[in-house]
């Protein structure tokens, strides 16, 4: 479904993504984890057209997809939970969830079916979104990017800032979400985390992956050799 080969990408100058391969079938969940500054953000930058790569390609469901604007990508089916949630601290949590649909494809996602899979939300539907927790906060992020009716969802670095209980809640929330046959690609820090709730790693270092695998049959010692650049 997702396919990416050779990819390279710079900010200016500045080389960061020195050519890869990765794959992620459909309704299957990819960890992409590796230390800070391996490149991960910047692979979803170029995944969701924030950024231009200098080679390589990048499709979805046999379409390329690099180089396109954000907002065709998102009609591609690709839809972005970004660090730290942004989400528009003037708007309610309903009018934020509704701005998820303003490039919305056809498909089953509706204001009522994200209020259904998190009734927490439906809960504060009527409130700015600041007056939430973190947690919670995180389950309007993925609300709003599911809004978009998308094919796959790109999750950076959920737990970012929350509580160990929040972060229980947002993955609860995206465990249920497996259930659905959405492709997804989380970043995580948190590696045993990035781990248990995905079906296959990719570890990234210095703008290439060092190792993946199966996550249930994960090496913890070959992880962190790959991880930390001990190999
Ligand atoms: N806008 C930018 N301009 C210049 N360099 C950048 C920019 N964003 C990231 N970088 C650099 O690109 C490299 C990869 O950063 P990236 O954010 O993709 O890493 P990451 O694996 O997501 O790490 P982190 O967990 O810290 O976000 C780092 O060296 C970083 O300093």
């Amino acid at each position: 479904m997702i396919l990416i080969n050779d990819l390279r990408a710079a900010y200016g100058p500045l080389p960061v993504l020195f050519g890869f391969d990765l794959s992620v079938a459909r309704g299957e969940t990819l960890a992409l984890i590796g230390a800070n500054g391996a490149g991960k953000t910047t692979t979803f930058a170029v995944m969701t057209g924030r950024l231009k790569p200098q080679t390589g390609r990048v499709s979805v469901n046999g379409r390329d997809i690099a180089g396109l604007t954000p907002m065709d990508i998102v009609s591609h089916g690709l839809a972005l939970v970004p660090e730290g949630r942004q989400l528009f601290p003037s708007l309610t949590v309903e009018e934020n969830l509704l701005v998820g649909a303003h490039s919305r494809r056809s498909g089953g996602w509706s204001l009522e079916r994200v209020y259904e899979i998190f009734p927490t939300v439906a809960e504060f539907r009527n409130r700015p979104s600041t007056a939430l927790s973190g947690g919670q906060q995180q389950l309007v992020a993925i609300g709003r990017a599911l809004m978009s009716n998308p094919e796959v969802l790109l999750c950076d670095e959920l737990s970012l800032g929350l509580s160990p209980a929040a972060v229980d809640t947002v993955y609860t929330a995206l465990q249920k979400l497996r259930g659905e046959g959405l492709t997804t690609v989380i970043v995580e820090q948190d590696i045993a985390r990035a781990l248990s709730v995905s079906d296959r790693f990719a570890c990234m270092r210095h703008g290439q992956i060092a190792l993946s695998g199966p996550s249930v049959t994960a090496d913890r010692a070959e992880i962190s050799n790959a991880y930390f650049g001990m190999r």
